[in-house]
């Protein structure tokens, strides 16, 4: 079992227990069991169709419809951030942060929450004139004005150049440690998950398949030894070789 990062409070966030979803006649996730402790940050491996995004629905409560059973607790303060941005167009970059906020403050929250993301004057900027990345940044603004103390984040980056989503990992890394939610981040890219998460998890035939600590202080070289064997680990997990590209 994993060892932890100092810092952390020991209570769960997340407690899963024998988790069953179900499409048909096949469990995608079949018995798993998981905790994340308060203030942990937990990256999710997983060869496509693992049950990665399935496990994450079922943590947001998005999963009505599916069939299941067992155990989850999760916090109800639980943020979603998406591939997609998911801002609506005909709102601007404000009044997407603000929505649903019954706060009497939400739009002095919601200026400094954008101030934090580096949007600091774009608040009356529509959508469709952002860059996905800043798309991206507008969605974590969203999610944090709510002070989640689950932020559950889906192939966040994913859609971004590479610059842009190195940048997203230095603004997100700070946004963590200042407001300390759990974190769930699902991610294909494993060097990703090892730069950013406490834990990283591979996720395979329904069941956690590898939790391993990183044990590497920040800032994370990409170069160090320890980096390089983690990722050697983890891509062993996955079923490919150090060298060969992920499967999608
Ligand atoms: N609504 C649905 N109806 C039927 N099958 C589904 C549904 N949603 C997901 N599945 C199936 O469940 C499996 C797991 O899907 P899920 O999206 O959780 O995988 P994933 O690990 O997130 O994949 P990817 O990395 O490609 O996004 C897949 O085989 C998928 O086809």
């Amino acid at each position: 079992m994993a060892t932890h990062a100092g810092g952390l409070n020991a209570a769960p966030a997340v407690e899963i227990r024998n988790l069953v979803r179900s499409f048909g006649s096949r469990a995608v996730l079949n018995n798993l069991s998981l905790d994340i402790r308060k203030g942990e940050f937990v990256a999710l491996l997983g060869r496509s169709g693992s049950g990665k995004s399935t496990l994450l629905r079922a943590l947001a409560d998005l999963d009505d419809t599916v069939a299941g059973s067992g155990r989850l607790e999760a916090p109800e303060k639980t943020s979603v951030v998406f591939q997609d941005a998911r801002l609506l167009p005909w709102k601007n970059v404000l009044a997407n942060v603000v929505l649903g906020l019954e706060a009497e403050d939400a739009g002095a929250r919601a200026r400094a929450a954008l101030a934090e993301v580096g949007l600091n004057g774009r608040e009356k900027a529509w959508p469709m004139e952002l860059s996905g990345g800043e798309q991206q940044r507008v969605a974590l603004a969203r999610s944090l004005v709510r002070d989640p103390e689950l932020l559950l984040a889906d192939e966040p980056f994913g859609a971004l150049d590479a610059l842009t989503r190195l940048r997203m990992h230095d603004l997100l890394r700070q946004l963590c440690a200042r407001h300390r939610p759990a974190v769930l981040l699902v991610t294909h890219d494993v060097d990703e998950a090892i730069a950013l998460a406490d834990r990283v998890l591979v996720l395979d035939g329904g069941e956690i398949v590898a939790d391993i600590a990183v044990d590497i202080p920040a800032p994370r070289d990409h170069g160090d030894r320890r980096f390089g064997e983690i990722r050697n680990e983890l891509l062993g997990h996955l079923g490919v070789g150090a060298h060969a590209p992920l499967p999608a």
